[in-house]
């Protein structure tokens, strides 16, 4: 009886295994195929990822220029999807493990997309489970009701008004000019030492500003413990981005590999740094921050206490990580640009000093940097951090001429339309800001298809903040310094969840002979 009992489990497991692994991807591609939808043959167990591992590898990066930045990154990251591309069209499907994936370029297709509002087409349900550690139920992963309460709450208090004035005593702006004068007062500070001139390591200062920048905006008088969790997040970032390529894997992340028990580690710690914040806050004086809106949404949760903690602790992860990096690595990225292309850098300069005249940039001083925006505008089109724009069809639904059944994954490579000559022109390659001189819809024919921050109801909230904290911390380092590629400089952009610089960036920094734009006293 007890091995006719063992027996059955084992029975029902493997046909359990069989129907998640199988099964349900094998149905929901027939339904596909019969639209004329075509892709790579799946492995059962794998998908395409052996497929995608061994495109990638045949892959010859050109040897690195010293001192040249190639703006043809895009295909060295992704080789597959171009690969595929070609043979099957721009809308095609692709396997990661169990995840049935639509990869779509499509123009009228990714226009559907970006305006359908519907709440059948979510976040992909994939990203809750793998992404879990790092992102829990927070806004950035959630769906339908649940979602819609978390950006009611979360959305407004990134607003533009909001920004200028936020709640703390003298303001966002003010706020993040302090942060950025204590990183050019650093970096003077190494100048002077060396002499008038000194090679950078700037990625990693960039990032220190914008934990700053916004563990002020989340934690108000509490951003030093707010740091102390940047730090680990960083670091899961870190671990978690390793495994990317094999997510689709079912199981994988329950395994007690050195990864997976680190990725544990980190998730507790964390957990129990934001908890300890809430707790003081409970104890101390009420303070109108993000954390403290976020709080009061927890309050409105009605599935209980836990529940209410994760709540918190989801939402803080998920500002953290959809602001830090981000900002982060486009003010990098559009320093290289600056940096290798000295007369936008004159440009911009010139610019900035007219506009502040010596002056702490303020909001309305922002507002008029028409140049730096168009800059940041280019830099956002060549190297746009957030790679792909992902949804799942969480009902079926008709998306253009295609009917996409429930559970299957829509991929828009947003790379791959950035660069897109028809809808850029002939110099879609290249840095030209100059194209974005009459906005966005002057700068292309299919502006919707500029997708930096995503589009449609999850587009990013916090868009005015990102964007008011990239022109203040450029306007005061371009005011203040003039930039050059450094010869320890390896142009080489890296997918790990956004895209980073591989060996971090480099460049030579002087002292401008101007009057020194700073925080005014
Ligand atoms: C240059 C910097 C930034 C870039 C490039 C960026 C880009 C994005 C993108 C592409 C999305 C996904 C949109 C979609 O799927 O359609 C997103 C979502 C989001 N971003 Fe940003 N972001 C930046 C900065 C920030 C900052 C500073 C914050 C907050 C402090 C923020 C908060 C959010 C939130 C809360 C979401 C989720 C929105 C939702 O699902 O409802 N972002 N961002």
């Amino acid at each position: 009886m007890f091995l006719w009992f063992v027996l059955l489990g084992f029975c029902s497991f493997f046909i359990h295994l069989y129907n998640i692994l199988w099964l349900k991807p094998e149905r929901l591609r027939s339904k596909l195929r019969r639209q004329g939808i075509r892709g790579p043959s799946p492995s059962p167990l794998l998908g395409n990822i052996p497929e995608m591992k061994r495109i990638q590898s045949q892959l010859i990066k050109p040897p690195y220029k010293d001192g040249f930045v190639s703006h043809d990154w895009a295909h060295f990251l992704f080789p597959y999807f171009n690969h595929w591309k070609k043979e099957y069209g721009p809308i095609l499907m692709c396997s990661m493990g169990n995840i049935q994936l639509l990869y779509v370029s499509h123009k009228e297709m990714v226009k559907e997309m970006s305006l359908c509002t519907s709440l059948d087409l979510g976040k992909p349900t994939y990203l809750q489970r793998e992404r879990g550690p790092l992102l829990g139920q927070g806004i950035l992963t959630s769906n339908g009701a649940v979602w819609a309460h978390q950006r009611k709450i979360i959305a407004p208090e990134l607003y533009m008004k909001r920004v200028k004035v936020i709640r703390m005593p003298s303001g966002m702006v003010n706020l993040m000019v302090e942060s950025a004068t204590s990183l050019v007062n650093s970096w003077e500070m190494k100048i002077e030492s060396d002499g008038g001139i000194r090679d950078v390591r700037i990625d990693e200062d960039l990032r220190s500003f914008s934990a700053d920048v916004i563990s002020r905006a989340c934690f108000g008088s509490n951003y030093s413990s707010g740091r102390e969790i940047f730090v680990r997040l960083r670091a899961l970032q870190q671990v978690m981005s390793k495994k990317s390529l094999l997510m689709g894997l079912p199981g994988l992340r329950y395994l007690p590999t050195k990864n997976n028990r680190e990725i544990w580690r980190l998730e507790k710690e964390i957990r129990s740094l934001i908890l300890e914040l809430v707790k003081e806050r409970k104890e101390a004086i009420f303070e109108r921050d993000l954390l403290q809106m976020i709080i009061d949404g927890a309050k409105d949760d009605e599935r209980g206490p836990v529940s209410a903690d994760n709540f918190i602790v989801d939402n803080c992860k998920n500002i953290y990580f959809a602001g830090h990096e981000t900002t982060a690595m486009s003010a990098c990225w559009t320093l290289v640009l600056l940096a290798s292309n000295p007369e936008w850098q004159a440009r911009v300069r010139a610019e900035v000093l007219q506009l502040c005249g010596g002056l702490a940039p303020d909001a309305d001083m922002l507002r008029k940097m028409k140049l730096l925006t168009m800059v940041i505008q280019e830099a956002m089109r060549l190297y746009p951090t957030v790679v792909f724009m992902s949804r799942e069809a969480l009902e079926e639904m008709k998306l253009g001429e295609i009917h996409v059944p429930k559970g299957v994954n829509i991929w828009i490579p947003v790379i791959t339309l950035h660069r897109d000559p028809d809808i850029w022109g002939p110099d879609a390659d290249e840095f030209n800001p100059e194209r974005f001189a009459n906005g966005i819809s002057g700068a292309c024919k299919l502006p919707h298809l500029y997708l930096p921050f995503g589009a449609g109801p999850r587009i990013c909230a916090g868009q005015n903040l990102a964007m008011t904290e990239l022109k203040i911390i450029l306007a005061l380092i371009i005011s203040n310094f003039s930039l050059s590629i450094s010869p320890k400089y390896r142009h080489s952009p890296v997918f790990k969840l956004v895209i980073e610089p591989e060996h971090g960036v480099n460049l030579l920094i002087r002292r401008v002979q101007f009057e020194k734009c700073s925080l005014e006293e």
